[in-house]
Parts: C-alpha cells; sequence; structure tokens
C-alpha cells in the first residue's frame, strides 16, 4: 500500500484541473515538503540487470543476484526478491520470456514496453489470489482509479498472468488511461531510467513550465524507490505548488501539442503565455549579427568583466517583461538544441575555448527559460566548471580570468544543486562538485594546475 507523507501541502479546489496542491504553511528553498514511496516500478530496458528491480539500487555498489525462473530480474539480496515476488512477480515470472519476445511487445517503443510491463505488474499486484474475483485489500485501486484519466490511449499487450480467469476489459481500460497523464518518470541525477507510479503525489500536483518545486528520487536499499517533492524557491502559505511534468526548456510548440494531448490541457504560465505573445519567434541570425544578440543576452543575465567571468546574476533574468524584444528571436524551436549540441562537442573535443563561450550564453538562455535553483541549471553550471577546470589543466594556466569564471560557474552549480539534493545513485554532481572545489583550492594555493594531473571525463 503506498503512503505519502507531508505535513506542508493540503488539497484545494482548482477551477481548471479539479484539484490543487496549496501549501499549509510557508516552505522554505530546499525543502522535501512531499514524499511517497512508489507503489511499483518498471525499468527501462537498457537498465535491466544494472539496477535492483525492487530497490534500483546499482550493480556498481552492489552484486545482483538474478531472477532464476525468468532470468530477466535482478535483486540486491534475497529481501528484494521476496517483496517483488509476494507484490508481484510470482504471478508473471514463467510467462514473461514468452510475452516480451512476442511480436506484439517487440513492435512497442522503449517508452510503450516500460508501460505494458508496468500495467501487468500493477494488475498483478492488485489481485494477491489467483482468482481475479478478489482484489487487494486497501485503499491502493481506489486511490489510483481516483485520479483523472487521460483521452486519448490505446491499451498496450498485457503479460499473461498466472491467473484462471482473464483480466476484466474494462478494469485495465480504467486502470491504463491513467498511466500517461499521472505516471511519472523516474530519474537519478536527472537521467530518466524507469517509470514509476505514485498516485498520492499524481493526486496532488499540478503542471507548470514555471514550477515552484521538482521532483528527486531516493534510492534506499532492500526499500521501493521514494519520490521527495522540493521546493525550488520559498512559497507563501496557501501558494499553489505545481511541479514540471516535461523539460520547461522544450519548445513551445512540443510543451503546447504534449500537454494538449497527453494531458488534456492548455498550459496557463508565464513562460507559455509569454510564447503566445510572441509566436511565432522571430527567425535567428546568423553570423555578428547572431554573436551580438548572444552578447546582450549575456549581458542581460550576468554581470560579466571579460568575455567569460560571470561576476554575479542581475536580479530576476526569469521575469519575461524585462527580456529585450532583440533576445525574442532566441525563442526559436531551432536555437537552443543547435547552441547545447556545440557546447556538449566542443566540450568533449577539448575546444575549450569556443565550450566555454558557447556554454556561459547557454547558461544565460537557461535563466531566462527556467526558474531559479531549476537543477538543470545547475548541471550546465558544473559541466562548464568542468570544462573550464579541463583547459586550465591542458594549458596548465593560471590566468586569473579564467579562474574567476571556474569558482563563478562552480558557485552557481554549487547554489542550485545542493538546493535540489542528493538524487539516486551514490556520486553524480555532487561530489563532482566537491572534488572541482577541492581540486580549485589545492591548484591556487601553489599555481601548478598541471601537476595535479586530473581531466573531467565528460
Ligand atoms: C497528475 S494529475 C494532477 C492532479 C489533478 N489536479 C487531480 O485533481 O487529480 C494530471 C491532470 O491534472 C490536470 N492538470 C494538471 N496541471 C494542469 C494545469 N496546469 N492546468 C489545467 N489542468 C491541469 C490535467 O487534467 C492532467 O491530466
Amino acid at each position: 500500500m503506498s503512503s505519502y507523507h507531508s505535513q506542508y501541502v493540503v488539497l484545494g479546489d482548482h477551477p481548471a484541473a479539479r484539484s490543487q496542491a496549496l501549501a499549509h504553511v510557508p516552505i522554505q528553498a530546499g525543502c522535501a515538503l512531499f514524499s511517497e514511496e512508489a507503489l511499483v516500478t518498471t525499468l527501462f530496458s537498457t537498465q535491466k540487470g544494472l539496477r535492483c528491480d525492487y530497490c534500483h539500487a546499482s550493480s556498481t555498489q552492489t552484486r545482483l543476484l538474478k531472477c532464476s525462473g525468468c532470468a530477466s530480474f535482478w535483486y540486491c539480496n534475497g529481501e528484494c526478491q521476496t517483496k517483488q515476488w509476494n507484490a508481484h512477480h510470482r504471478r508473471i515470472c514463467k510467462a514473461l520470456n514468452r510475452f516480451t519476445a512476442s511480436p506484439d511487445f517487440q513492435t512497442l517503443s522503449e517508452s510503450e514496453a516500460v508501460d505494458a510491463l508496468l500495467l501487468s505488474q500493477f494488475i498483478s499486484q492488485l489481485f494477491p489470489k489467483d482468482d481475479f474475483g478478489e482484489l487487494v485489500e486497501s485503499g491502493l485501486l481506489s486511490t489510483f482509479l481516483d485520479l483523472l484519466p487521460a483521452r486519448h490511449f490505446d491499451i498496450p499487450p498485457l503479460c499473461r498472468l498466472k491467473s484462471a480467469k482473464p483480466v476484466p476489459q474494462e478494469l485495465l481500460t480504467s486502470i491504463y488511461s491513467r498511466f500517461g497523464n499521472n505516471n511519472f518518470v523516474v530519474h537519478s541525477h536527472l537521467n530518466a531510467y524507469a517509470h514509476g507510479i505514485f498516485p498520492h503525489a499524481s493526486r496532488f500536483f499540478n503542471h507548470s513550465c514555471d514550477p515552484n518545486a521538482v521532483a528527486r528520487y531516493i534510492i534506499n536499499q532492500s526499500q521501493p524507490i521514494k519520490l521527495e517533492i522540493v521546493a525550488l524557491r520559498p512559497i507563501a502559505k496557501g501558494e499553489e505548488i505545481t511541479i514540471p511534468y516535461l523539460d520547461p526548456a522544450l519548445s513551445f510548440e512540443t510543451r503546447d501539442v504534449a500537454l494538449r494531448s497527453n494531458y488534456g490541457f492548455k498550459c496557463r504560465c508565464s513562460l507559455c503565455e509569454f510564447s503566445r505573445k510572441i509566436q511565432p519567434a522571430p527567425p535567428v541570425p546568423t553570423g555578428p549579427l547572431l554573436s551580438a544578440i548572444e552578447e546582450e543576452l549575456r549581458e542581460h543575465v550576468f554581470a560579466l568583466a571579460g568575455d567569460t567571468i560571470i561576476l554575479d546574476i542581475k536580479s530576476h533574468p526569469h521575469d519575461m517583461s524585462s527580456l529585450p524584444q532583440g533576445l525574442y528571436c532566441l525563442f526559436d524551436p531551432s536555437y537552443l538544441p543547435a547552441i547545447s549540441e556545440t557546447f556538449s562537442k566542443c566540450s568533449h573535443e577539448g575546444q575549450y575555448e569556443k565550450a566555454i563561450s558557447t556554454g556561459v550564453t547557454l547558461l544565460a538562455l537557461y535563466f531566462v527559460i527556467y526558474p531559479s535553483n531549476y537543477p538543470q541549471i545547475g548541471m550546465l553550471a558544473l559541466e562548464l566548471a568542468k570544462t573550464a577546470w579541463n583547459r586550465i589543466v591542458a594549458t596548465d594556466s593560471s590566468d586569473e580570468e579564467l579562474l574567476n569564471g571556474t569558482k563563478s560557474y562552480l558557485r552557481i552549480a554549487g547554489q542550485v544543486l545542493r538546493n535540489f539534493g542528493k538524487e539516486g545513485d551514490e556520486g553524480g554532481p555532487l561530489e563532482e562538485l566537491d572534488t572541482l572545489t577541492v581540486l580549485l583550492e589545492k591548484g591556487d594555493s601553489f599555481r601548478r594546475f598541471h601537476s595535479l594531473g586530473f581531466l573531467f571525463c565528460f
């Protein structure tokens, strides 16, 4: 039975979305204001054998044991295996391989395949007896069926369950209609790796592309994965708490289509209303004109000295009403993916100077698009700090401008990622942040960075 914990949130009415989560008390930035253990989860196929199917512990932390029945489920110990077996696996273990090898399953996309397995597991979990006459004795199904359904969906194929009777079709339809707009994509260090059902969190939190909270996932060995909702900024008593159902940096067109077709609503957040107002965004120029616009963007967001030193973030770069009109063209759907790719490619290939200048422009754009403390801002600032560090080491430079820039990127990364907190597997961004902080301190003390011999891999 899934239960949730929160002393910070209450449900209130919402004119368009039925209910909304309201702050019951003033909430501080970084506060984990809501938590819930997963009812059931399914790993992406690429994660099979790399994580425990029950608690998601990584194979780098613990030796995994294979289910001797299906050889497709992996566990860190007998406890996880028994819990999963009793919850649902005993009903699908035998038929699993035939199901995943079937043409019906093979033609599904990765996401559909994960949901087909999730549905099979969930149905199996709902009926603990081999006869579908008896539902599990709890509020589990009623909580789930109380969620709002999506309008468009096709029922995926279902693994044959060990049972005397077929699963009632109405029940299948009813449950699956709530998958697409209610289930969560589970991530570790912000990399998606599973789908999961957290019915109470689904019941509470509405979407905004300009949210004041985000979800993170906590792995505890032999326990179901836990979702926590973390405040990005201080939230006043009575304010609605919203989370992003999709990445706010996706183009307006992509968000609008996905929110309408998968979730059945038109988003009225400030980012969407701004994007509607400037539709279609002016085309992005090329050459020196684009360089001048990018410089204007950096100056709009950062107090700069020189090309790459961020001294400080100017106030409210995310306030769209203060955005100069000349920057509207940067909302052209092609711009952000292109500049992201250039940054990533140049970082990988050691073209550090270009990587840093592109990365600073991209970071400025992130500050405009995302609300403050949005974790992706921290991840990008960390990548930028690592790139700048690699440049320092590769050139054995003790150039003040480069050093100060690296420290600035690291400071931004630290502020944002520490607010988000630890997520998923051991290590990850918080550990890299600490490593880089120590390296910079050490290097600073004797100004011979090259001798530290430490390059980050991307
Ligand atoms: C995960 S549920 C959110 C909880 C929902 N408010 C409820 O009462 O159960 C997702 C559904 O809530 C509604 N919803 C969520 N965010 C919304 C928004 N910003 N505007 C309008 N409807 C929204 C949509 O119907 C969506 O499919």
